[in-house]
């Protein structure tokens, strides 16, 4: 079975073609037929975009794409047509599956593209404005380059949705709830696959483990694990709560918001773009959203980037402690996405915090940057992994399940 996932981002498309050939799920990610990544935060109105396919094929350059819908073209083309063909046409493959961002209370596992999905991604787009509709113009740039091709629908709120009502409703007037004003969660694929992942790695049962997901990337957040359900995570309502992001505030007073609305005259749309655009390690910094250009920073002394730095750690280090305190025991803090499985120093400065409770990285195991490994000293009273997150392999394999179900 030939499946193509696209993973669409606020400012990325990641695509992805699996095959999987036997009866049954292989027990590890297997390598991808061909992968592309489009990338829209260099230069306005051109996207950088990579191809790699398993022959070693990598085919790097820009192309004129404003919109989701060009580069999702452009990236089918490249599918079945010169340097990086993966196959012969379009037709071969058998289904495509999408990340879906927002999938509300409703949404509790993958599920078919029909048009009542569709319409409730359309819908939750209220909640989430710079995910669904990428996550939508998806699934329509599909229905038109191949046709009535099957399409799994898969949510990053579904692996949250059986979240404590103690973890999910806000203490604002009941009526919020009502209205579907809850914390939702998110990162869901990421935080469930890492989940599992470890479970393996470590020969136990998710059932008898109880774990904290950190997951850091240009977005970032925490969940809580137990029984292999998530019980808390940081973010809420909507991507925006929680941890300090790349470009996002996560967590801040809404008293903040009630002051510009009245005292600046902001609007709803330039509070939303300053939330999510211009705050975070940006915002802070002055200098850019990425964490190696921080770290860079810092290290050359720049003191604006030492204070996004120092925010960042304060605020991952606080809200590890605040999942701590929903299990109550731990056995592995799971480090995963750009930040978590690149940067040896946010680890340790993760870590420092919790050596008084007998968590102990192993700091030469730290500072090579492993790929699904254990980087706790043997005596460390909880276990430290590194997970490469493979959000994309955990998207085929919903989409093999539904099939095959
Ligand atoms: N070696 C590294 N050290 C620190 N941060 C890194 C490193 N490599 C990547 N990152 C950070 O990872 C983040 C992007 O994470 P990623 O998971 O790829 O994001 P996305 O949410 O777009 O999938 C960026 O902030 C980038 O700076
Ligand atoms: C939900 C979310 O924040 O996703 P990302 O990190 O990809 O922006
Ligand atoms: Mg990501």
């Amino acid at each position: 079975m030939k499946i193509l996932v696209l993973n669409g981002g606020s400012s990325s498309q990641k695509s992805c073609l699996y095959e999987i050939a036997g009866v049954t799920l292989p027990s590890c990610p297997p390598n991808p037929l061909w992968e592309s990544v489009v990338d829209w935060t260099h230069h306005s109105g051109v996207a950088e975009i990579k191809i790699t396919t398993a022959q070693g094929t990598v085919l790097k350059g820009e192309i004129p794409a404003k919109t989701q819908s060009e580069a999702t073209a452009y990236t089918l083309n490249s599918l079945w047509q010169g340097k990086t063909k993966a196959i012969d046409q379009l037709s071969d493959i058998d289904v495509v599956g999408h990340r879906v961002v927002h999938g509300g209370s409703q949404y509790r596992e993958s599920v078919i593209v029909t048009d009542e999905v569709k319409g409730a991604i359309a819908d939750f787009a209220r909640f989430a404005p710079l995910h669904n509709p990428i996550n939508l113009a998806g699934i329509e740039a599909i229905e038109q380059a191949l046709g009535n091709v099957p399409q799994v629908a898969v949510f990053d709120t579904a692996f949250h949705s059986q979240l404590p009502l103690a973890a999910a409703v806000y203490p604002g007037p009941y009526g919020w709830y009502e209205q579907g004003i809850q914390r939702y969660g998110f990162h869901g694929i990421s935080h469930q696959y890492c989940a599992q992942r470890t479970a393996q790695l470590m020969g136990k049962s998710l059932e008898d483990l109880r774990l904290i997901v950190c997951h850091l990337g240009n977005g970032c957040s925490l969940s809580a694990i137990r029984n292999g359900r998530s019980i808390d995570t940081t973010m809420g309502f909507t991507p925006l709560e929680g941890l300090m992001m790349g470009t996002r505030s996560g967590s801040v007073d809404p008293g903040i918001l009630i002051y510009l609305l009245r005292q600046e005259g902001y609007t709803p749309d330039q509070l939303e773009q300053i939330l999510n655009q211009k705050s975070g390690l940006k915002g802070i910094s002055g200098l850019s959203a990425d964490m190696r250009q921080i770290i860079e920073a810092e290290a050359a002394g720049n003191p604006r980037a030492q204070l996004a730095l120092n925010l960042f750690i304060h605020r991952l280090r606080s809200s590890i402690g605040a999942m701590l305190m929903s299990l109550d025991r731990l056995d592995a803090l799971i480090f995963t996405a750009g930040i978590g499985e690149n940067s040896a120093l946010i680890r340790a400065a993760a870590c420092e915090a919790l050596e008084f409770l007998g968590i102990r990285l192993d700091r030469q195991k730290n500072e090579n940057n492993p790929v699904d490994l254990d980087i706790a000293e043997a005596e460390s009273a909880v276990r430290i992994f590194t997970i490469h997150t493979q959000e994309d392999w955990a998207i085929a394999q919903d989409c093999w399940r539904n099939l095959n179900s």
